[in-house]
């Protein structure tokens, strides 16, 4: 099968050689295009815009950082939008909100095009695997036709029905793994301010009933401040924007997700946006020390 794939980032990288491995044919593009030279090594062919890479092949999956990039290369020049046909599948997996996700649905369609949104849970070493969760929702039939990239990508697909329902349900997710993250770092912090081992900590959470795979991950390499970004901390806090965002909507109160919003944000402010999500450590470490000083 022939698939076109916009956007090599950490996750687009990832998910793409695992298509080429797996047999698939790939078109790549990516808005600084050097990036794709690696992907042409692995055997990848080069669309030199959305649009060249829409009219090569039938189905075309992106994985764009946010909103405004998913916008961008649909809408924009020589974009997607351009070259979408009847018969042609577009599969957006970037973490995006609702309105995002049904504007590209609807202009896809109209076009005679089918569309799946496709976000997925899951980080950089999941995305090497082929182990993401798969949150889609949009057309069941394209969603038919697509399981087999599905399958290479994840170990587990959900359908969830309307656009929408697979964006919102992944903001979701991600409001509960930011707000665990800034508990978790808080928790560090406090300890090590208690005079405690930071490693013993990790070792108890571990034994107990809050384990999970994320402390487990990060708990080592946070202890010793290294944030190497598998996760960037900028994305997590677009997804706890949105996520307020979708809490306002439904007047939901979050005021969990929203101080942990606050604490994304000043990590953004202090430089950490493209550090690992778990650089937050840094600024509750900081602001303990101070309000302890
Ligand atoms: N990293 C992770 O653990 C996970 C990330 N996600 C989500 O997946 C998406 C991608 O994440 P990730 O790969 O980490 O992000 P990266 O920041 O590594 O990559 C972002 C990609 O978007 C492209 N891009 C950014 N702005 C534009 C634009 N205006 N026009 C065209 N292309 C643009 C970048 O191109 P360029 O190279 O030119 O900058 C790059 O290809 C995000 O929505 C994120 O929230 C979901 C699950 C896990
Ligand atoms: O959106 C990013 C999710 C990261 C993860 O699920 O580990």
């Amino acid at each position: 099968m022939e698939v076109g794939f916009l956007g090599l980032g950490i996750m687009g990288k990832a998910m793409a050689l695992n298509l080429l491995s797996n047999g698939f044919r790939v078109t790549v593009w990516n808005r600084t295009l050097s990036r794709c030279e690696e992907l042409v090594e692995h055997g990848a062919t080069v669309g030199e815009t959305p649009a060249a890479v829409i009219q090569k092949c039938k189905y075309t999956v992106a994985m764009l950082s946010d909103p405004s990039a998913a916008l961008s290369v649909v809408f924009d020049e020589h974009g997607v939008l351009e070259q979408i046909t009847e018969g042609k599948g577009y599969i957006d997996m970037s973490t995006v909100d609702a309105e995002t996700s049904s504007k590209i649905s609807q202009a896809i369609t109209e076009k005679g095009g089918h569309f799946l949104e496709a976000p997925v849970s899951g980080s950089k070493k999941p995305a090497e695997d082929g182990q993401l969760v798969i949150l889609a929702a949009g057309e069941k039939t394209l969603y038919e036709e697509v399981i087999q990239i599905f399958d290479v990508l994840g170990k587990k697909s959900f359908f969830l029905g309307s656009v929408g329902n697979g964006a919102k349900l992944k903001l979701v997710v991600n409001m509960i793994m930011g707000s665990m993250m800034n508990g978790f770092a808080e928790g560090l912090v406090l300890a090590e301010r208690s005079g405690l081992s930071q490693q013993t900590l990790l070792d108890v959470l571990d034994l107990g009933a809050i384990a999970n795979p994320m402390f487990r991950l990060k708990g080592p390499a946070m202890i010793n401040s290294s944030h190497a970004p598998n996760f960037p901390l900028k994305h997590q806090q677009k997804d706890m924007r949105l996520a307020l965002a979708l809490g306002d909507e439904q007047a939901v109160s979050m005021p969990v997700a929203a101080a942990a919003n606050e604490s994304f944000k000043k990590a953004r402010s202090l430089g950490l946006g493209e550090e690992d999500f778990s650089a937050v450590y840094e600024v509750l470490k900081a602001s303990l020390f101070n309000a302890t000083a």
